[in-house]
């Protein structure tokens, strides 16, 4: 016993003169959180408060002790803000480019993807990645969304009268959107749902593993039932991808395709660029990788942000009325040109992504010491930015928690002070996919909306609870009811 104590005695004041600068530093933020336990840090007290997930903690944390404040996760001190300008100074750094420890489980099924790769080898993916991701690629893709969303209303109209529509059902949408349009599958295999189901699965069991220090090492979580059934995940997630390119790279080499890198202005679709790329500058085995990840990181965010779009415009039948004349208006072909012109539909997206930012904090580690102004963080910190809890400041937004598009319309959009509504990130590590993402939920919800009415029993914004891995969803699935339109 007392060789146990002494044992822990010498590794706790090992630790405190390892760690004394991020003590010190931590002393001065907010000192609830700076005492740390060797080995476990402070990730048990959220834990022992029933905090099962990663945006429940991050929450529960500010709303006790207020932003900032310091959580120790094993070895690693995190920093955690809802400031704007400081998110703002450090997401923008080129000595935060690199990603928190938090990531490394991530990981797990993305290794060495684009979210995670060092910052000198990211930089050179991203950039090749752009040409995929410029406008005109997104109008080529912009007939497929639209294609894709009067399909679905086609299997909706053959529900019920009155039907309710989950999580994975919008995943599975945006599942195919993907592949139609940036991998060109054109039919659809069955594997695709299964791919949606998957990594809704992994994303659970993730949240979970992210918040609790018994099953934090990787050691112990391959035995742990959660850890059995992500891994199972895993290898379905990855089989169904590498089976989905081999197919498409058979039906290129039939078709004698010829591709070339140097080809900068044309449209291509990711799968095509990833093709021209292989063996040149990126590895196939990253391109892999980072198709996988690609393809999971566009299928949930929008498919949870699109549910939960719907689910608010079934709780404000106003909001829904005024989103139908604005469709109504623009007409029934929805064309890359009349996006501009969906500046409420905008704005309902907008307003869904402020309460409900899919992707709730991210966070990177400092290669420097950054200078914020008012205090210098140190150099090795996990900085980690609660976009979640930004965006419901009351400081920066009046009645944070009513659902209110108008805060987002053209005329209003000045009054929201800078560097305040950032669901897509900041800095040069923000969403590749963001325009994408938003002109596939635009057509979307304005060709659903123009042929359903929708209803929730929801009241109120406050009766959410949620739940947060990578990206973010309610703990239970919301209450989200369609009818056909007469
Ligand atoms: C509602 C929709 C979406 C939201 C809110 C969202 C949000 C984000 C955020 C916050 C990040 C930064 C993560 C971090 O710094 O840790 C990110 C990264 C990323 N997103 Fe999205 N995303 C969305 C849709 C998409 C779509 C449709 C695609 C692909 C077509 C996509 C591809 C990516 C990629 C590849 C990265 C990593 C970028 C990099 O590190 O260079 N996202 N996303």
């Amino acid at each position: 016993m007392y060789f146990i104590l002494i044992t822990l005695l010498i590794f706790y004041t090992v630790f405190i003169f390892w760690k004394w600068r991020f003590i010190k530093f931590s002393w001065k933020n907010n000192a609830f959180f700076a005492p740390i336990l060797p080995v476990i840090g402070t990730m048990y007290l959220p834990v022992m408060y029933g905090c099962t997930d990663v945006i429940t903690a991050t929450s529960y944390v500010g709303s006790k002790v207020g932003f900032p404040y310091n959580v120790w996760m094993i070895f690693d001190y995190y920093y955690f803000t809802k400031d704007p300008m400081d998110i703002k100074t450090v997401l923008h750094n080129l000595s935060a480019q690199n990603k928190a420890s938090v990531y490394d489980d991530i990981a797990y099924l993305f290794p060495n993807s684009l979210l995670i790769a060092h910052y000198k080898d990211w930089r050179i993916r991203r950039k090749a990645y752009m040409k995929c991701f410029k406008p005109s690629t997104l109008k080529s893709y912009c007939s497929d969304y639209f294609q894709n969303a009067l399909d679905k209303i086609d299997n909706m109209r053959k529900e019920k009268s009155d039907f309710a529509m989950s999580y994975d059902a919008f995943n599975r949408l945006t599942c195919k959107n993907f592949f139609t349009t940036s991998v060109g599958l054109n039919e659809e295999p069955g594997s695709l749902n299964i791919f949606a189901d998957k990594l809704l699965e992994f994303e659970d069991d993730l949240a979970k593993k992210l918040v609790n220090p018994l099953i934090h090492v990787m050691l112990w979580y391959h035995l742990h039932p959660g850890g059995i059934r992500t891994a199972n995940a895993i290898k379905t997630i990855r089989s169904i991808i590498k089976q989905i390119l081999e197919k498409k790279m058979h039906q290129r080499a039939d078709a004698k395709a010829d591709f070339h890198s140097e080809d900068n202005n044309a449209e291509l679709p990711l799968l095509d660029l990833m093709t021209s790329l292989k063996e040149s500058i990126i590895s196939e085995k990253d391109l892999f990788n980072d198709m996988v990840f690609i393809a999971a990181a566009a299928t949930d965010t929008t498919g949870h942000t699109l549910m939960m779009a719907f689910t608010f415009l079934g709780m404000f039948p106003d909001v829904q009325e005024t989103l139908l004349e604005e469709i109504t208006r623009v007409g029934s072909n929805i064309t890359f040109d009349d996006l501009l012109k969906l500046s409420y539909t905008e704005a309902v997206i907008n307003e869904t992504l402020r309460l409900f930012p899919v992707v709730p904090f991210v966070g990177r580690v400092l290669d420097k010491d950054i200078d914020l102004g008012h205090k210098v963080i140190p150099r090795g910190t996990h900085f980690a930015a609660s976009i979640f809890d930004l965006h419901r400041d009351n400081r920066y937004w009046p009645d944070p928690l009513k659902f209110n598009p108008n805060r987002f319309l053209p005329e209003n959009i000045s009054k929201v002070q800078p560097g305040t509504f950032i669901p897509f990130s900041t800095g040069p590590r923000d969403c590749i996919g963001k325009a994408q993402a938003m002109a596939m939920m635009k057509i979307t919800i304005a060709l659903i909306i123009r042929n359903f009415k929708i209803h929730s029993k929801h009241k109120s914004i406050e009766e959410f609870q949620y739940i947060s891995g990578i990206t973010m969803k309610t703990r239970q699935q919301p209450d989200c009811h369609f009818s056909l339109r007469q």
